[in-house]
C-alpha cells in the first residue's frame, strides 16, 4: 500500500504523518508537494495539519485552491482513502469534500491539550480497529476547531452515521456542534478530524491510541484489494 502526505507551504505535521505511517504500519509513503497534479500512484492520501498559507483569510481557504486538490477530489471520487487531520480537516471542508466548516474556538484561544475522544463510529475504514464507544486519548492543537454545520446537515450526518469521533463526556474544548471532533463523507472514504492521531503513536508521546487509525486503513485497503498480508 502506498500513502501520499500532502505538503503545503506552512504545513507542520507532515513529518509526523510520514513517520506515523512508517513506524506503525511500515508502508510506502511519499511527501507530495502542493503543486503536484498526479496522485494516481497512491492508495491513501493524508492531508496534514499546520498553518497552510499562514491561515490567511480562513484556515484552509487558500490551500483548497492548490493544484493538488483537484487530484484529491478525483481520488475521493475513485474511493481512495483520504484522511484530513486538523488543518487537513479544514482544507477538506473548504474543498467541499466534507460538509460543514471549522470556526474559531469559542474561547478565541489556540488550544494545545490532550483530549478524550469517543469513537462514535467504528464501522469505517479509519476506525475499524477501535470498539464502538471506546474512549481514546488523542491530542488537539488548533485555533479554529469549532465544527459547525446547520441543523439539516447535522441530521444527515447522524442519519448516515457520519460522525466518527466526539469529544468524550461533553468535554467540548472548542464549541463544536454536537461535540463533533471528526466526520466522514457519506461514502465513508474521506474522514476529517481536528485531533492528531499521528501525535499519539508511541508512549513516549503520551499515548498510542492513534496507532489503530493507521492499522485500520491498512486493513481496509487489504480487504478491498484482497492483498497478501505483506504487500
Ligand atoms: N495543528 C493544526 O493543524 C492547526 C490548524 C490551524 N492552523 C488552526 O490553528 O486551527
Amino acid at each position: 500500500m502506498k500513502f501520499a502526505v500532502l505538503v503545503f507551504p506552512g504545513s507542520n505535521c507532515d513529518i509526523d504523518c510520514y513517520k506515523a505511517v512508517e513506524d506503525t504500519i511500515g508502508q510506502k509513503v511519499d511527501y507530495v508537494w502542493h503543486t503536484t497534479t498526479d496522485l494516481s500512484g497512491y492508495d491513501a492520501i493524508l492531508v496534514p495539519g499546520g498553518f497552510s498559507y499562514g491561515d490567511y483569510l480562513r484556515c484552509g481557504a487558500i490551500a483548497r485552491f492548490a493544484p493538488v486538490m483537484n487530484e484529491v477530489v478525483k481520488a475521493a471520487e475513485e474511493g481512495k482513502f483520504i484522511l484530513g487531520i486538523c488543518n487537513g480537516f479544514q482544507i477538506l471542508t473548504e474543498a467541499g469534500l466534507l460538509p460543514g466548516a471549522l470556526r474559531r474556538n469559542n474561547g478565541m484561544k489556540f488550544i494545545c491539550d490532550q483530549t478524550q475522544l469517543e469513537v462514535a463510529n467504528n464501522n469505517t475504514a479509519f476506525t475499524s480497529e477501535y470498539n464502538e464507544g471506546e474512549i481514546i486519548n488523542i491530542p488537539i492543537a488548533h485555533g479554529e476547531g469549532n465544527y459547525y454545520c446547520d441543523d439539516e446537515t447535522l441530521a444527515q450526518l447522524k442519519a448516515n452515521n457520519q460522525i466518527v469521533f466526539r469529544y468524550a463526556g461533553n468535554t467540548n474544548p472548542n464549541g463544536s456542534v454536537d461535540n463533533i471532533a471528526g466526520i466522514s463523507n457519506e461514502r465513508g472514504n474521506v474522514v476529517g478530524m481536528m485531533p492528531h492521531p499521528e501525535r499519539a503513536v508511541d508512549q513516549l508521546l503520551g499515548s498510542e491510541d492513534g496507532k489503530r487509525m493507521f492499522t485500520s486503513i491498512l486493513n481496509a485497503w487489504r480487504e478491498k484489494n484482497g492483498a497478501a498480508v505483506n504487500s
